[in-house]
């Protein structure tokens, strides 16, 4: 059986938000987490935002692919997602010690976990498409 864990490209004003994970390995990523039973990988991923960093988040797309995780077994899906008018700022709570807002240009330079590194460019082209 195969787990999904969904990862969310919160976009802003062409800015995407990466979080900083502490554990087990440190590294930047995309908040999110495990789609649980019964849940689409959409509604994980609202879940997980509202847990993780306290917003109301609202899923727009998904970047095409998917990328293996070291855990086996585990697969990331990326999705994007925007905030809803209102919603809270972004806080990181128990999961990140910091957060960022990166122009696409950035993206690449970030020191991701190894396996978002793929994820992370993909979704560079997906928001610049004049990049490649
Ligand atoms: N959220 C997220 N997790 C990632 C990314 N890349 C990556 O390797 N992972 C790994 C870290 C974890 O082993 C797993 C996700 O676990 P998690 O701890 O965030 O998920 P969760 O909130 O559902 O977990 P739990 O506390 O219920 O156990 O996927 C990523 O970009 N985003």
């Amino acid at each position: 059986m195969t787990q999904i864990v969904v990862g969310g490209a919160v976009t802003r004003g062409g800015r995407v938000l990466a979080a900083r994970r502490l554990a087990p390995v440190p590294g930047w990523e995309f908040p999110g987490g495990k789609v649980e039973p019964g849940e689409t990988d959409a509604q994980a991923l609202v879940r997980e935002l509202e847990e993780e960093l306290g917003v109301v988040a609202r899923v727009t797309g998904a970047l095409p692919g998917e990328w293996p995780l070291p855990k086996p077994g585990f697969v990331l899906r990326v999705l994007l997602a925007e905030l809803v008018p209102g919603s809270p700022e972004p806080g990181a709570r128990d999961d990140h010690d910091a957060l960022r807002w990166l122009t696409p240009d950035q993206l690449p330079a970030v020191d991701w976990l190894p396996q978002d590194r793929e994820a992370a460019a993909v979704l560079a082209d997906h928001l610049d498409p004049a990049r490649g």
